[in-house]
């Protein structure tokens, strides 16, 4: 069994819902082990859309990276039959954050996700469920220290 953190994000409709939802789908081929709170978030990029709600999720999987992306991959699409907008916000998006130690660059998977230590609606989600991480070699928590990310509120349910 391999150890993955995976980020799980929406702006569309029942947001908390949609997450609880895709935890569920996710947890038919992943031993879920801790699931962050949920965190509101600024939108990142594009600005004029509502604002996110994001969690983190750790879990255990018998898949390898490359069937994870095809599994995660799968719910998006899944999710997104259930209510079809055009050039809509997102229902869910699930991103691969770490596999392992595992490092992959290929033109379909690269892990660790290459902007994850960029936004704060992964990295705080991510340090509440996994303060003690040490990511390429640096420390979850020296990380934190300086980190000045977009807005973001946890949500105390
Ligand atoms: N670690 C990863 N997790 C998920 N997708 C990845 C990863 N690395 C590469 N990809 C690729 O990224 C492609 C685009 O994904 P998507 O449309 O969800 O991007 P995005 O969520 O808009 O942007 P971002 O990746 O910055 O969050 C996917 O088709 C997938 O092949
Ligand atoms: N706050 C926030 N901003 C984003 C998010 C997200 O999940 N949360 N996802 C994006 C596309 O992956 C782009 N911008």
């Amino acid at each position: 069994m391999s150890k993955i953190y995976l980020s799980l994000g929406t702006n569309l409709g029942n947001k908390k819902e949609n997450l609880t939802y895709a935890v569920q789908l996710l947890s038919e081929k992943i031993d879920i082990l801790k699931t962050s709170s949920f965190y509101e978030t600024e939108p990142v990029g594009y600005k004029d859309q509502p604002w996110f709600m994001n969690i983190v999720v750790e879990g255990t999987t018998h898949l390898s990276p490359e069937d994870l992306l095809v599994f995660t991959q799968s719910i998006e699409q899944a999710m997104k039959r259930v209510k079809t907008i055009v050039n809509g916000p997102r229902i869910i998006d699930v991103d691969i954050l770490l596999y392992e130690s595992v490092k992959i660059n290929t033109e379909t998977l690269i892990i660790p996700h290459p902007r994850m230590t960029e936004r704060a609606f992964v990295m705080y989600p991510l340090f509440e469920i996994s303060p003690d991480l040490i990511i390429d070699g640096k420390s979850l928590k020296n990380m934190m220290e300086s980190f000045k990310g977009e807005e973001i509120k946890r949500l105390d349910v």
